[in-house]
């Protein structure tokens, strides 16, 4: 079974159609890149596959189920979403924002346990981010900030991944050590993973299949090798690429 669906989905701002008629299917151990220009709809599609906004028309299936049917919590349990913005209208301690993943898996009057903790603590290493637990989270960098919602993530431990622009922030080490840390989510632990990319060089790299949404209704998917070319790609952002090919990496420099 897919743990993600969607099925002739249609997905609208306002009286604009951004999505119109979209198929796609994903199955463990696959990672699809969303790519587009801003303001395309690829956020507004993101909370679509969510759950967290009902599309105009179509569905979109949950390990199987209607997302739109879940309870919050049994949502959370098959997908972790990765927002754009953390909001942070709370102190609180890096280890108790990481413990936060864990709410979904607890019973409503259960305290995490030391395993909940541990995971945690795990998380925040994977995340280059041990030995700073117990700090506020209103002393961390634009960067810190975002290794610690990626840490959020992996101690909920959802079968699936929905992430929009993991990278913001993150300097060229941390981004690629993110993408290596979601690489093996999917490969040793059959995660999947759907993530809003602004480099195609990096989702050619880091993913397996791509999905171009042009903002008008229109989207195309297939392989990377297919679909990031320099001619979909210059159509895509409107501007010329040349695509250069080195040890079976692909990029894209601007004509
Ligand atoms: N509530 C709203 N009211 C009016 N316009 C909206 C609303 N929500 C989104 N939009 C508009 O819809 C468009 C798509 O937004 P979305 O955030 O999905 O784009 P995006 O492709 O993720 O862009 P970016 O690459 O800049 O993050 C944008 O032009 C945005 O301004």
């Amino acid at each position: 079974m897919s743990l993600l669906e969607a099925r002739q989905l249609r997905v609208t701002i306002g009286d604009k159609t951004i999505i119109d008629r979209l198929d796609l299917s994903l199955a463990a151990g696959e990672r699809l890149a969303i790519l587009g220009r801003n303001g395309a709809g690829k956020s507004t599609l993101l909370s679509v596959l969510a759950g967290l906004r009902k599309p105009a028309a179509g569905a979109v299936l949950l390990d199987g189920e209607d997302a739109a049917l879940l309870h919050p919590r049994q949502a959370a349990l098959r997908r972790a979403w990765l927002g754009q913005f953390q909001n942070d209208p709370f102190g609180s301690t890096v280890l108790e924002t990481a413990l936060t993943g864990r709410h979904p898996h607890l019973g409503r009057w259960d305290w995490e346990s030391t395993k909940d903790a541990d995971l945690a603590c795990s998380a925040l290493q994977a995340v280059g981010l041990a030995g700073m637990e117990a700090r506020q989270i209103h002393t961390l960098s634009g960067g810190e900030r975002q290794r610690l919602a990626i840490a959020t993530l992996l101690t909920q431990a959802a079968p699936l991944y929905l992430l929009d622009e993991p990278l913001s922030h993150l300097d060229l080490n941390h981004q690629m050590a993110a993408l290596e840390l979601f690489a093996g989510a999917a490969r040793d632990c059959g995660a999947g993973v759907v993530m809003v990319l602004h480099d195609p060089a990096l989702a050619h790299r880091f993913c397996d299949r791509a999905l171009l949404v042009h903002g008008d209704g229109r989207t195309e998917m297939g392989s990377v090798d297919d679909i990031l070319t320099a001619a979909t790609l210059s159509e895509l952002y409107g501007y010329g690429l040349r695509q250069i090919e080195d040890r079976g990496h692909r990029c894209f420099i601007p004509e």
